[in-house]
């Protein structure tokens, strides 16, 4: 298993948020977290990500139990994500928001000199254009290039939330945990992360996604986790999970579609 959690709870006072989970995602597969408003994906998500503290539990990736670290050593480690809302630098272009990831994975000694100088590759040092040339191959992947030079709050929203995506990646990450990664999109936008997602597994990197589009969720997950009040509710294939009752008691309802 790449991750697994053990009994992992996370109480907010009263509030039961996650109620001693065992999720688990498998190498080189997409595994999507479903569940109604509140359920718990998020805070899950957080307490796997370094951003909030389990209240009882483990996190344990590759084997190596990582609970309570802190988010820059779970990056480190091999863990990179992307929130439900777009946290791009605004006033950035879109190569120098992809190169802040690359950057983060080369180690920082003097970041305020490289931010100052990414604005002419023909001053740059050479580990500076390395992480140029590195970043705008990540934009290609994903067929982001031409916009290398828009500012990011210039980009249309889809290509907002996937240059999002573009960044984490350029830490290159064992895993990447994408927090709704197609919220707010267009059918056509949908469709093209669609892509994007199936050509990160295909780099051999293992997804964990939570998403409430069950048209994407179905099409695109290898295994999916259902939360219910904070408690796993189900767990299994796509197929598996649309036909499973209490799922769709529970959270899929009339909405199911075959
Ligand atoms: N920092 C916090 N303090 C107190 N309560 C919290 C905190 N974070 C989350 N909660 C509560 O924990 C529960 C789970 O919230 P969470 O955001 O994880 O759900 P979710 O499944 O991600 O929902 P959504 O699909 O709406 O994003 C909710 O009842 C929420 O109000």
């Amino acid at each position: 298993m790449l991750l697994e959690t053990e009994k992992l709870s996370r109480v907010y006072g009263g509030v039961v948020a996650v109620n001693e989970v065992d999720f688990r995602v498998q190498e080189g597969l997409i595994t999507g977290l479903i569940g109604p408003n509140g359920a718990g994906k998020t805070t899950l998500f957080n307490n796997m990500t370094g951003l909030d503290t389990p209240t009882n539990g483990k996190v344990l990736f590759e084997g190596k139990d990582i609970t309570g670290k802190k988010a820059n050593e779970i990056c480190r480690l091999g863990i990179a994500r992307t929130f439900q809302n777009i946290r791009l630098f605004k006033e950035m272009s879109v190569v120098e928001n992809v190169m802040i990831g690359r950057h983060f994975k080369v180690g920082d000694k003097n970041k305020g000199r490289f931010l100052q100088s990414v604005k002419s590759y023909f001053f740059m040092k050479n580990e500076e254009k390395t992480i140029y040339n590195k970043a705008l191959e990540y934009l290609d992947f994903f067929g982001l290039a031409d916009l290398r030079n828009e500012d990011a709050k210039a980009l249309p929203y889809g290509h907002q939330r996937e240059l999002e995506i573009a960044r984490a990646m350029a830490t290159e990450p064992k895993l990447l945990f994408l927090d709704e990664p197609a919220a707010g999109m267009n059918p056509q936008e949908t469709e093209h992360l669609m892509e994007m997602i199936s050509r990160i597994r295909s780099l051999g990197v293992s997804v964990v996604l939570i998403e409430h589009d069950m048209k994407l969720v179905m099409n695109i997950c290898d295994e999916i986790t259902v939360l219910n009040f904070g408690n796993k509710i189900a767990s299994g294939t796509p197929n598996a999970i649309k036909h499973d009752p209490v799922v769709i008691e529970a959270y899929l309802g009339s909405e199911e579609d075959d």
